[in-house]
């Protein structure tokens, strides 16, 4: 969907990034993380060009971008970033608005898109003619990504959006933009420098530092075969297990038993983090499974869950 080949931007004589190849697949959510100047959001920026790459190749559905006009370009292209930049003296509604109506589309259809946009992102109806000071910042955030969906991208690019939110709220969204991702099947690229927050969503996580990529594959991968030593220590020894648990599913864990229980059952699909916090609640030694249809599929063990957070394929 989107490549970069030996992409190279340089400020002032300073290296931003340097021979930079990426692929950043149709439909998958890609993260951005690193560390802080290690050139993530000159990347996200290079592609809908906010900031123009010096050298190198940068192809959207197989065009270099510089031969697309530049706004064709950014308007297949939304962008949502922390400091959201909502039009103050505008409702909601008009600043979901935004671009259907640069684009001249009819009354009713943007009226009907935005009702559909708030609804997807969870924003109360009433919310629809208020303006941004009169919301929360998560109420605000989550109009900046309605924005941002709002003539229906091919690619939505997101810096550091959930960067200004509490913990809770940004929890929340986090969530809500991983439902998204799976209805709309859209190309998400994400720069956060929230390791949790980067394991959470992405399906390819790009790791970066002084302006390359240090490595880039699955979480799972980066977690369990970095490449060096840096790899290694961002992503942090010491939370490693805990953060395995976080990507790995009780249903991958389960013993494939059904034994009669009482206790609450946990879902096939839960993560083993969230498992792991029911077994503290309850003290007890193995819970029942069941299946997105409720039916029991299994039985998992805690000394199980132990085993797999030790990880036999974690790297030394
Ligand atoms: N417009 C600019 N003018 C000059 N230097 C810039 C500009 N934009 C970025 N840089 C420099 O390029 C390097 C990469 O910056 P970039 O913002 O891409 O990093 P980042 O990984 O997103 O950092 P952070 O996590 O701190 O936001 C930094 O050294 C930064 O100072």
């Amino acid at each position: 969907m989107i490549e970069f080949h030996d992409v190279s931007k340089t400020f002032a004589g300073q290296p931003a990034v340097n021979n930079l190849n990426l692929t950043f697949a149709e439909g998958a959510f890609s993260v951005l993380i690193g560390t802080s100047g290690s050139g993530k959001s000159t990347t996200l920026k290079m592609i809908n060009r906010l900031v123009e790459h010096d050298s190198g190749l940068i192809r959207f559905a197989g065009e270099e971008i510089r031969s697309l006009p530049m706004l064709a370009l950014r308007r297949r292209m939304g962008y949502a970033i922390q400091s959201i930049g909502l039009f103050p003296h505008w409702t909601v509604a008009r600043n979901i608005a935004t671009v259907p109506q640069l684009q001249k589309w009819p009354r009713q259809k943007i009226n009907d898109r935005v009702d559909e946009l708030m609804a997807l992102l969870g924003l109360d109806p009433v919310l629809r003619e208020r303006y941004p000071h009169q919301l929360s910042g998560g109420q605000q955030q989550r109009v900046g990504v309605a924005r941002a969906l709002a003539a229906n991208p091919e690619v939505l690019l997101m810096d550091e959006p959930f960067g200004a939110l509490d913990p809770v709220t940004r929890g929340a969204l986090q969530m809500e933009m991983t439902r998204i991702h799976r209805i709309l099947g859209r190309t998400i690229i994400l720069v956060t420098h929230d390791i949790d927050e980067a394991l959470r969503l992405a399906d390819h996580l790009v790791l970066m530092d002084h302006g390359n990529v240090v490595q880039q594959g699955t979480p799972l991968t980066l977690l369990t075969q970095p490449e060096n030593a840096f790899v290694r220590e961002f992503f942090g020894r010491s939370e490693l297990g805990v953060r395995l648990l976080s990507l790995r599913t009780v249903g991958g864990s389960m013993r494939q038993e059904i034994a009669p229980s009482d206790a609450t059952p946990l879902r096939d699909a839960m993560s083993l983090r969230d498992a792991l916090s029911a077994f503290v609640t309850c003290r007890c030694e193995a819970l029942p499974v069941v299946n997105e249809h409720n039916q029991p599929c299994g039985t998992l063990y805690f000394r199980d869950l132990l085993r797999t957070e030790a990880g036999d394929d974690v790297a030394p």
